[in-house]
């Protein structure tokens, strides 16, 4: 059953500005859903239609498979399970402090004293908001109040979250941090809708794709076929995603191989075609006969062993600094990736660790992780797309760890699974939690004979 659904929704402004017509949507629990449309194409609208605050002319929205109802307790309802984060935080934070701000929704709904400071107090801690508990939220940064936006949604429990642009006007790193809380809400089970113009964003991030133009749905589907269609993306005013379209053009150059367009620069990169002579940039002072190191290749590429080192010699070097290469290859092993649950984190066992098991790359995911390393000055290489990362730090022989907690444990290992099942590549993944004695023991090297 679909957690969310309409029936030819329909909706006019009293100026007359048609806001949807005729919208038909099947949400899944648990996925991630992203609505791509040009200005005034009426994601907006849809989103306040989806949380019944707009009614609609004609036509209804379901949850869980029972239409809303817009009386005050079907209302009250749909507004505890489908919470709306507004494209503009100063729309929905006024309250002095941003405890008081987060606590406006649990109040609201009735919740006890005590049941309201629980969960204020967990929403804050889960958005890494705690030490500005009794700070006016006008002061805040725009990443900061976005996320005592969210804070005020999720202290709701709600099943869905839906969030208008939720990186308009965001710095790159603000940015990461909002979708890294969205991934971990989704891998705790939530339903999560945004919309955007961002069309890189939704092809990496979303598992299912609504096109919208002048009110009305005009295309859909998993990402890597909708955004594979041209004229859908031209009715809808949007751009191929970067990575589809450098994909495309290394196809028609002939470097690239597979049928399945990448979702993501690891997946690029696993379908290029090595060649046998390139051209490469060398520095200053490289000789002919010097050996460089270009990284690993494997599966259908690697002709002797399951993974080959590729070294090049260089064989010309051209007046502008380039040089032609001839490509050698040598068995090697893969490095690998440690997964540390930071629920049992403790600072002298982890860079004991990182230590013993020659750690090079450390990256961290959630709030909760990223703040422990930082009080502990432990130094963080990567802290965004952390799992994809690793595993191309993994790929190139180098020994990564992921910190970690809650569910994120589990979906980083079962990314790096399905990413070892798809590829035929075998990288070694351990998961260092309470079910493991391996911090205790001092030689964690010996213990954890996983990284070699
Ligand atoms: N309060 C309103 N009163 C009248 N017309 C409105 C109102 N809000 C939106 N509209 C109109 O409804 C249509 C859909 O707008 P909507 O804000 O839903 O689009 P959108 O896709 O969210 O746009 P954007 O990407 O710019 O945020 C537009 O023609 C817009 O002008």
């Amino acid at each position: 059953m679909m957690i969310l659904e309409t029936n030819d929704l329909n909706y006019s402004y009293m100026d007359g500005s048609p806001g949807v017509r005729d919208v038909n949507i099947e949400i899944k629990k648990g996925k991630k859903v992203a609505f791509v449309g040009h200005n005034g194409s009426g994601k907006s609208t849809l989103f306040l239609l989806l949380n019944g605050t707009l009614k609609p002319e004609t036509g209804e929205v379901l949850f869980n498979g029972k239409p809303i109802k817009y009386n005050s307790r079907s209302l009250r309802e749909i507004r505890k399970n489908i919470g709306i984060v507004f494209q503009n935080s100063d729309d929905q934070i006024f309250a002095p402090t941003v405890y008081q701000d987060i606590a406006f929704g649990p109040a609201n709904l009735g919740f006890s004293k005590e049941k309201t400071e629980r969960l204020v107090d967990g929403a804050l801690e889960y958005v890494g908001l705690t030490h500005l508990r009794e700070k006016p939220p006008h002061h805040l940064s725009g990443g900061q109040k976005k996320r005592v936006a969210i804070a005020g949604v999720i202290s709701m429990e709600p099943e869905i979250i839906i969030l208008d642009e939720p990186l308009s006007n965001l710095d790159p790193m603000g940015a990461d941090e909002i979708m890294d809380l969205l991934n971990e809400l989704n891998e705790a089970g939530k339903t999560i809708l945004i919309s955007t113009h961002d069309v890189d964003l939704a092809y990496r991030w979303a598992d299912y794709v609504y096109f919208l133009s002048k009110g009305t749905i005009i295309g859909e589907g998993p990402p890597q076929k909708a955004f594979n269609e041209p004229e859908l993306l031209k009715r809808a005013h949007m751009r191929q995603p970067v990575t589809l379209e450098i994909y495309h053009e290394m196809r028609r150059r002939g470097l690239a191989v597979g049928e399945k367009s990448p979702a993501s620069v690891l997946e690029l990169v696993g379908t290029l075609k090595p060649p046998e002579l390139m051209w490469v940039d060398v520095t200053p002072g490289t000789k002919v006969g010097d050996s460089l190191n270009l990284g690993i290749m494997y599966g259908e590429f690697a002709e002797h062993s399951p993974y080959e080192a590729v070294n090049a010699e260089v064989v010309y070097i051209h007046d502008d600094g380039r040089a032609i290469v001839e490509m050698k290859r040598h068995g090697i092993k893969a490095g690998g990736i440690i997964i540390f649950d930071v629920e049992y984190y403790d600072p002298a066992g982890i860079r004991q660790l990182i230590k013993s098991a020659d750690i090079e790359i450390v990256g961290a995911m959630g709030k909760k992780s990223k703040i422990i390393a930082e009080n502990d000055g432990i130094y963080l290489n990567v802290t965004s797309s952390v799992i994809d990362k690793s595993i191309l730090m993994a790929l190139c022989g180098k020994r990564c760890l992921i910190l970690t907690n809650g569910g994120m444990v589990d979906h980083a290992k079962s990314r790096i699974e399905r990413y070892a099942h798809k590829s035929g590549i075998e990288l070694n993944v351990s998961i260092i939690d309470g079910s493991n004695n391996l911090m205790e023991k001092g030689n964690i090297k010996e213990k954890y004979n996983v990284i070699t």
